[in-house]
């Protein structure tokens, strides 16, 4: 069991892919009923974060836990009973195109849980009306925006009624409009589910207004944690070059084949 409340907790996380290290060292908590933004350079490690989460990548030291389990689990069945746990949005929505948005969103329930058929109905559309699409069951993927196509994607991650949400790049691809809808949804379901979320984001000022913490990978390792009013006031010159956008400083960008990577530029 976790020691406190905390949705996620890494305690001195070492990640590595083959014989790079991508995160060292990192202590990082997404407390409960909170919303964490992850942001940080390109290829500085978010999504490789979110895969030692899922635990599809095994700490290589430290400890990684997750709603109350320390990861690695003991058996396939415990993983995949904990992954039942967390809905994922992942950039690419994963809709299955000969499926109707009501059959999409459906699709984990006839998996994982034993409803009836009207039970079933009620469950997918409210998970449709709680992303605004509860007219939209119907409607093929095809015929969707990809606002729309995100926001089933998102009913569907919460399909499972998750404790923990977490969202890689919600944004990608959307117009102004649609990414503020879409922030708005995960602060709203975050909190009327009673939910923990984690968003790894490159839309950085835009999330930051609506999380209630921010984590900043960089250099191998958690460079900062705390509130986006915290962030405001931190003068480190890595934490400011990243802010501020600009490429020179003490932020690196060569590619190193062993030992420690840098970000990708
Ligand atoms: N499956 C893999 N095998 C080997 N190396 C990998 C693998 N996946 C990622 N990496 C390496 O790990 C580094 C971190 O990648 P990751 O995708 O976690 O970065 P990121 O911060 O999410 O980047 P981005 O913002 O561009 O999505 C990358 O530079 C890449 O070289």
């Amino acid at each position: 069991m976790m020691s406190d409340s905390a949705a996620i907790r890494f305690t001195g996380v070492r990640l590595a892919r083959g014989s790079r290290t991508i995160i060292d060292e990192a202590d990082f908590c997404l407390p409960q009923g909170c919303v964490t933004a992850v942001i940080g350079p390109s290829g500085a490690g978010k999504s490789t974060l979110l895969y030692a989460i899922t635990g599809d990548l095994n700490p290589s030291a430290g400890k990684v836990e997750v709603l109350g389990k320390q990861l690695p689990l003991r058996s396939t069945r415990e993983l995949y009973a904990l992954r039942r746990r967390m809905g994922v949005l992942l950039q690419g929505n994963g809709l299955l195109t000969d499926l109707s948005v009501f059959e999409n969103v459906a699709l984990p329930l006839r998996v994982h849980a034993d409803l009836d058929r009207d039970e079933l109905t009620e469950r997918v559309l409210a998970k449709l009306k709680a992303v605004g699409l509860e007219e939209a069951g119907e409607l093929m993927p095809q015929q969707l925006s990809g606002g729309m196509a995100r926001r089933v994607a998102l009913a569907r991650a919460l399909a499972l009624d998750p404790p923990l949400m977490l969202y890689d790049e919600p944004l990608t691809g959307l117009d102004p409009i649609a990414c503020g809808l879409i922030l708005d949804l995960i602060r709203r379901l975050n909190d009327e589910f009673g939910m923990s979320s984690l968003v790894i984001t490159h839309h950085v000022r835009e999330t930051l207004e609506m999380c209630d913490r921010v984590a900043i990978i960089a250099n191998h390792g958690i460079a900062f944690e705390g509130t986006p009013s915290e962030l405001d006031t931190v003068d480190d010159p890595l934490i400011r070059q990243f802010m501020e956008g600009r490429p020179d400083g003490p932020l690196t960008f060569d590619y190193k084949r062993a030992g420690k990577e840098s970000a990708d530029a």
